[in-house]
């Protein structure tokens, strides 16, 4: 049974197909590559499957305590709940506050401690405060970015903030990581770091890992699985050889409009 079915998925803006028809599936475990040209839907394709849009057509299943589940028409807070976590194109962080408090946001929305402790200050409220911090600077530990939790997010290098926004997502302990071109503005060593951080957390947290990136070199090193839309349809999926070799792929980007 794969952890997400996705069936006949299609988006309609106007009339424009912006996903057309789509049918996959992820499994446990997979870290996946999302790829196309230039508004080939990727982007609409991650917000169907978190709930940020409505489908026009078709259903997005997950699997959950062994059934699959309907995530159609489901609030992104709900499905964020069922261990959808993501990161958008566009930087989201909170520019003003610390890099720790950013991060202590993205798991009280999930875990924090409740109201009645936080405003009775009970002993529980302080010990799980300080579960929580412990656990946030050990994630920024992993992403290199211990050292700076008190630096406001704003002050922090384009290439960290990136890696702050990873950091907030997986705060929440997903089942499933969505990556929304997680090394765009970066250049090639950070690139390179990056890569080789996606690949470790995805096999130490036990993840599922999709991601949308432009950049061919990440995806072919990591992506053990890719799949291809151009113009909102899926026209390839197979490994990285595969993709490379697949003379639908090559035409939609040498002959399309795309990087
Ligand atoms: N909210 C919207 N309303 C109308 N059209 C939209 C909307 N969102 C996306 N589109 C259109 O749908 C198509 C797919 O866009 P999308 O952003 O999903 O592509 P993409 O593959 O993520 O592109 P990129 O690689 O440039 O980020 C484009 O033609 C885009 O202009």
């Amino acid at each position: 049974m794969p952890l997400m079915k996705i069936t006949d998925l299609t988006k309609n803006f106007g009339g424009l197909a912006a996903v057309s028809n789509v049918s996959l599936d992820i499994d446990q475990g997979d870290l996946v590559g999302l790829i196309g040209p230039n508004g080939a839907g990727k982007t609409t394709f991650f917000n169907l499957l978190t709930g940020v849009y409505v489908p026009s057509q078709g259903t997005v299943e997950l699997q959950v305590d062994g059934k699959m589940q309907k995530l159609n028409g489901k609030h992104p807070d709900v499905i964020s709940g069922l261990g959808l976590a993501r990161t958008f194109q566009n930087i989201r962080l909170f520019a003003d506050l610390t890099v720790l408090e950013n991060v202590l946001i993205a798991m009280h929305r999930e875990q924090g401690p409740s109201l009645f402790h936080a405003l009775l200050r009970t002993q529980n409220h302080y010990q799980q405060e300080a579960k929580l911090k412990a656990e946030a600077l050990d994630l920024l530990r992993i992403f290199n970015l211990d050292q700076l939790c008190q630096e406001k997010a704003k002050n922090l290098a384009y290439g960290q903030q990136r890696r702050l926004e990873i950091v907030r997502a997986l705060a929440l302990h997903p089942k499933i990581l969505f990556l929304d071109e997680p090394a765009a503005g970066m250049n090639p060593n950070e690139t390179a770091e990056l890569t080789q951080l996606i690949a470790q957390i995805q096999a130490d947290f036990d993840l599922t890992v999709v991601l949308i990136e432009h950049d061919m070199s990440l995806v072919m090193d990591i992506c053990q699985k890719i799949f291809v839309l151009e113009y909102g349809r899926l026209i390839a999926q197979g490994g990285p050889k595969e993709i490379q070799a697949n003379p639908q792929v090559i035409r939609a980007y040498l002959g399309g409009d795309g990087d």
